[in-house]
């Protein structure tokens, strides 16, 4: 069995199904290019955030400038404000608004360079130690885990009470607040460090040479991004207020102009009691719209560094006039709408799941209609094999038919219908969450793409089985529930005695099989494989694939295969619909495509495989039994 290669003479085939598609229900596109693309979206948070910082940094920094000398006093003592004072005046007549400037301008200076210093070092010990490990993390670890017990405050208090007044700049307090800031940060971003160094695509450029400078600022460091941002703001308004607490407490920057100190001699002042609210308001003021602004920015941070977090926007048609809306999903009565589903699939079965004319549309810059009309029939029983080159669509249809698919996905129009053992037809479009909670896994269960990697990796196989009965079943008793797990590890040939274990302790292929047994533990009617064995190397993949036939000659239910593997479906499944670009173009028994294929896509895809007119592809040509015949349902 060989995998679907490249197949000649279709590339632009290929590029087209991949391609964003331009239909009569996706709005032409007005795609963003370069580095406009990587701009987030103007949500109103990110606006206003923004509009509050830069318009406050902006002050600081010519604000200074234009307003006379903060220090001078003036023999009109404390006056409202007014056309001369716009601020008015302090105590000893000082202008108000020109100490605003000024403290506005320091109190940002502590908060960038604390951000900045904090940042630095929480990267330094956190990102370095925990990717270096060893003697180094435990070293860095050690100091980390040293600053965090000593309390902050006090400590802060004590290093700037040590340093004489007159020495006591804003860098002298930004630095002590930076050296106290910035171990909290850094165990969060070790923690992170050390997930992300054993990534597959870290563990790929380490084996492909690269330098650990490399790999620490390439592979990881990007990743850490959003993190770092948020730490970096959180650090910045946590040094303004933090400053501020200081010089209310008189150990702030005693020769320098910052909110805190503003406040610090409003209070000294006696403006509360005085109720000279122009000598304390704006500086509080100050401080609470900065640190706002800062806040609403922070939401944003990881739409911005994160595409695949981007809420896409309704994509508006040339001229303003909005696109076509996709018509919602079908709600109530749209199993009534939809044509009436066959009672039998045409080899004489039961129909367990219709879907009808399924459109699915991922509606993003570049529309891309990936499921174009899509109409299959599923027999109880039997087994439905979904073939296509990469792209075509299958895991978009699989998704939309179970309802996992997310925005920017959308379900644009047709229907999708399960008609259960019991008689009923259930109409998946228009279940609310609820029932779809209860439908799904219930009587539709699915197996993942890299379904051998869904094991949650720090629980064991018993509580990940069992999970999945409390949620379902809570009426079943513990004792029940273990030996259901049991038995639906024993029907994928896995020891039950491997319940107890944690998923890096079994092999690739048993993992597989639990996760099969996963999707059979409350016995669904049908069940999803989306390239369930794709990861697996042959003799385990023709394991598994053999046991999936036995399971369903056993237990009944059907099963929607999903793979680009021609040659396997035609081993194992009833009947075989072929996609291309996003539309069925062939549904017909695996006997008739294997024989007659009648789409000039499937005679390409059958040909693009050396094994079927090759020495070993004995059954395809003479249709003689194969280890893995249909039916068959003896052990390996
Ligand atoms: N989030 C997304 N946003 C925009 N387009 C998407 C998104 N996800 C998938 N697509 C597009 O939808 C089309 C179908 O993708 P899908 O993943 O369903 O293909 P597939 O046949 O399952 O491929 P494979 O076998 O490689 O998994 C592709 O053109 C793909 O680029």
């Amino acid at each position: 069995m060989t995998n679907l290669s490249p197949l000649t003479g279709s590339a632009d085939e290929g590029a087209a199904a991949a391609a964003p598609v331009k239909s009569a229900s996706a709005p032409p596109s007005r795609g963003r290019s370069g580095m406009r693309a990587l701009l987030p979206s103007w949500s109103p948070k990110l606006v206003i955030g923004l509009v509050l910082v830069l318009g406050i940094t902006l002050f600081a920094i010519i604000g200074p400038w234009l307003v006379g000398d903060p220090d001078a006093i003036d023999s009109i003592g404390m006056t409202e404000p007014s056309g001369e004072y716009w601020l008015g005046t302090t105590q000893t007549g000082q202008d108000v608004f020109a100490q605003l400037a000024h403290a506005v301008r320091g109190s940002l200076l502590v908060g960038l360079v604390v951000g900045i210093l904090a940042t630095i070092l929480s990267a330094l010990f956190g990102i370095i130690g925990g990717y270096v490990g060893g003697a180094v993390d435990e070293g860095f670890s050690l100091l980390s885990n040293v600053m965090l017990v000593i309390p902050g405050l006090p400590l802060v208090i004590v290093i700037a009470g040590f340093v004489p007044p007159q020495d006591r700049g804003w860098w002298t307090v930004a630095l002590v607040l930076a050296i106290t800031g910035w171990a909290a940060a850094a165990r969060v971003l070790r923690a992170q460090t050390l997930s992300l160094r054993n990534r597959d695509y870290v563990a790929a450029a380490r084996v492909a040479g690269e330098k650990r400078w490399r790999i620490v600022s390439v592979e990881i460091l990007p990743n850490l991004l959003p993190l770092l941002a948020s730490q970096f703001v959180f650090a910045v308004i946590a040094a303004i207020l933090a400053e501020a607490g200081l010089s209310f407490l008189g150990l702030g920057a005693a020769n320098s102009h910052t909110l805190g100190t503003m406040l610090y001699y409003a209070q000294n002042g006696f403006a509360l009691q005085y109720e000279a609210w122009w000598w304390f308001g704006p500086p509080g003021l100050m401080i609470a719209l900065f640190g706002c602004g800062l806040s609403l920015i922070n939401f944003s941070i990881d739409e911005i560094i994160n595409p695949k977090l981007r809420v896409p926007k309704p994509v508006a048609a040339k001229g303003g006039t909005p696109p076509p809306a996709a018509p919602p999903a079908p709600v109530g009565g749209a199993a009534a709408q939809a044509p009436p589903a066959p009672a039998r699939a045409a080899d004489g079965r039961d129909v367990v799941l219709s879907v009808r004319d399924l459109n699915v549309i991922y509606q993003t810059e570049n529309p891309v209609h990936a499921v174009k009309d899509v109409s299959i029939t599923l027999g109880r029983g039997e087994i439905l094999g979904l073939a296509g080159e990469s792209g075509c669509g299958k895991t978009t249809l699989a998704y939309a038919v179970n309802r996992l698919h997310r925005p920017p996905a959308e379900v644009a129009s047709g229907s999708v219908i399960f008609h259960d053992r019991d008689g009923g037809d259930i109409d998946l479009l228009a279940l609310d969450a609820e029932e779809l909670r209860q439908f799904r896994w219930a009587k539709l269960s699915m197996v993942f793409q890299g379904a051998m990697n869904s094991l949650n990796p720090v629980i064991s196989i018993h509580e990940q089985l069992d999970d999945v009965l409390t949620t379902h079943k809570p009426d079943m008793s513990k004792q029940a529930r273990r030996e259901r797990c049991e038995e639906v590890l024993r029907l994928v040939r896995v020891d039950p005695t491997r319940l107890d274990s944690f998923p890096h302790e079994l092999s690739g292929g048993m993992r597989q099989r639990v996760m099969i047994a996963m999707a059979m533990l409350l016995d669904p009617q049908v069940m999803i494989m989306d390239e369930p064995t794709t990861a697996l190397d042959v003799v385990v993949q023709r394991g598994i694939l053999r046991e999936i036939i036995r399971l369903r000659d056993e237990l009944g239910f059907a099963v929607v295969f999903i793979t680009h593997d021609l040659p396997m479906l035609l081993e194992l499944s009833d009947r075989i619909a072929v996609m291309r670009a996003g539309e069925v173009v062939e549904y017909a028994p695996a006997e008739q495509i294997y024989e007659r294929p009648e789409h000039p896509y499937t005679r390409q895809l059958l040909g693009s495989f050396p094994s079927l007119t090759g020495e070993r592809g004995a059954f395809i040509r003479t249709g003689e039994s194969s280890p893995l015949t249909k039916n068959e349902g003896a052990p390996r």
